[in-house]
């Protein structure tokens, strides 16, 4: 997992031409990104897929501790689709850590509209690889 192929990840790699290309910031205890879907990201008309929802969702919070310096994989992901997430609409992707017991990390995060409404929730169990 070393950063020349993280350059790839599908989510935050400048390199993937695929790829989200999110990019992050933390404010306070909180790791936010942002995101615009196009149509290429929709399953429904209108409507971002429920899986890059989730990938949104996964990335926030388990980079989160990547970005603390751990190599962090996920080790479970819940996902709570609150309302159909437009494309179109800039998305505040936000995660924060809620507990930790020895190398598992559990976290929360958001998909909140600009209006404030939140389309979708997450959990997240990240567990750190290694001796780190
Ligand atoms: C630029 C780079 C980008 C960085 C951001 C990355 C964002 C992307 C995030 C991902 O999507 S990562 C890809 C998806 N995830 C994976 O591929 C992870 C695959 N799974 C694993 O590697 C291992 O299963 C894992 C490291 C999660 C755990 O294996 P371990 O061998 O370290 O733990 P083990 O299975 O022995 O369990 C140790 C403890 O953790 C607990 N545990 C493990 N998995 C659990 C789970 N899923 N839920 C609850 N508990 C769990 C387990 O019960 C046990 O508790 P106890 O010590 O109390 O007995």
């Amino acid at each position: 997992m070393d950063d020349i192929n993280n350059m790839w990840c599908f989510a935050c790699g400048p390199q993937n031409p695929i790829g989200l290309k999110l990019k992050f910031r933390e404010e306070g205890d909180t790791y936010i990104s942002t995101f615009i879907a196009g149509p290429e990201h929709q399953g429904y008309d209108g409507i971002m897929h429920g899986g890059l929802v989730s990938t949104l969702l996964d990335e926030i919070m388990a980079r989160y501790v990547y970005a603390k310096g751990l190599t962090a994989v996920t080790a479970k992901l819940e996902v709570r689709y609150r309302q159909p997430t437009p494309i179109g609409q800039e998305l505040r992707i936000s995660g924060w850590i809620t507990s930790q017991r020895g190398k598992m990390y559990e976290l929360a995060g958001k998909i909140a509209l600009p209006d404030g409404t939140v389309t979708a929730e997450g959990k997240a169990m990240v567990a750190i690889k290694g001796d780190e």
